[in-house]
């Protein structure tokens, strides 16, 4: 194992934050502390409104924490950043340019062109995520699992380091999603990230995860920190193992447990 193997590319220290500064308003998150290593898959999961994508927003530098710290590379996070992918729950294509010209947008708009090499790369990705012959297509003949994949590519294009994902499936059916995470793990698999992924399933995060941060209702505080012991490559048989069941009771338990300190 080499050391950039436990670098953490992500760091939250003693991290708190409210949007409204009056001394009488509540905190919106508390105390957290969490390192996300180089290439780990950790996914947060919590009650509604428990602040997880605050969390996120701050690592991209949307926003800057009222209380503590958070650093990308060992640098503190002051501004808004352009080398985190980012896919939200809906994929927001442009439906008057094809699939392969969403995919290279962010590089146009950065840019102001892309070269025969990007176009190569975005054809590799497309490719790996199953979409070749969905390129020249408009987003509008896509399914919308289709479409949440032609969001990952697009953000995988610029090749970031670190991939947010905010409730990247939560628009889909229950068999899409499942089929667009194992999708995911491939492409992961493929393309190695270091992936932050906020979602509301507690077996998405489960069968998707290296590990877990689980967080208390508002104010959001850090319940737990689960690693998540199942061999990969996980497929549908994860699913079915006793492992699974134990480690989506044990998370189940923190947030349907009414006596859980929040
Ligand atoms: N821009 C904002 N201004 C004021 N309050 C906000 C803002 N964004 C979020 N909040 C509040 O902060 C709290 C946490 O919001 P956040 O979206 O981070 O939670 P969440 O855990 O991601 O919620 P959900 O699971 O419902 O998506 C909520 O009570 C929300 O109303």
């Amino acid at each position: 194992m080499d050391n950039n193997t436990k670098a953490a590319y992500v760091s939250m220290k003693s991290v708190g934050h409210k949007y409204d500064p009056r001394p009488e308003t509540p905190m919106v998150v508390q105390d957290i502390d969490l390192d996300i290593h180089r290439h780990e898959f950790v996914a947060v999961v919590g009650p509604s409104g428990c602040g997880k994508s605050t969390l996120l927003r701050m690592v991209a530098g949307l926003l800057i924490p009222s209380h503590g710290e958070v650093s990308v590379f060992n640098r503190p996070v002051t501004e808004p950043r352009d080398d985190v992918g980012i896919v939200f729950q809906k994929a927001n294509l442009l439906p008057w340019l094809t699939v392969r010209k969403n995919v290279l947008f962010p590089l146009k708009h950065k840019y102001g062109s892309y070269s025969a090499s990007d176009e190569k790369r975005a054809n590799e990705l497309l490719e790996m995520a199953g979409l070749t012959q969905f390129a020249d297509k408009m987003p509008d003949e896509l399914s919308g699992g289709m479409q949440q994949r032609v969001g990952i590519v697009r953000a995988l294009l610029l090749n970031p380091d670190i991939l947010l994902m905010d409730e990247p499936f939560s628009a889909l059916d229950a068999l899409t999603r499942e089929q667009i995470g194992f999708d995911l793990l491939d492409i992961w698999k493929k393309n190695p990230k270091t992936v932050l992924f906020i979602t509301h399933s507690i077996s998405e995060a489960v069968l998707l995860s290296d590990r877990i941060l689980v967080m208390s209702k508002r104010p959001g505080t850090v319940l737990d920190l689960i690693e998540v012991d199942l061999p990969r490559p996980r497929s549908s048989k994860t699913i079915n193992s006793p492992r699974f069941a134990e480690l989506t009771d044990l998370i189940r338990g923190y947030i349907y447990e009414p006596n859980v300190p929040a």
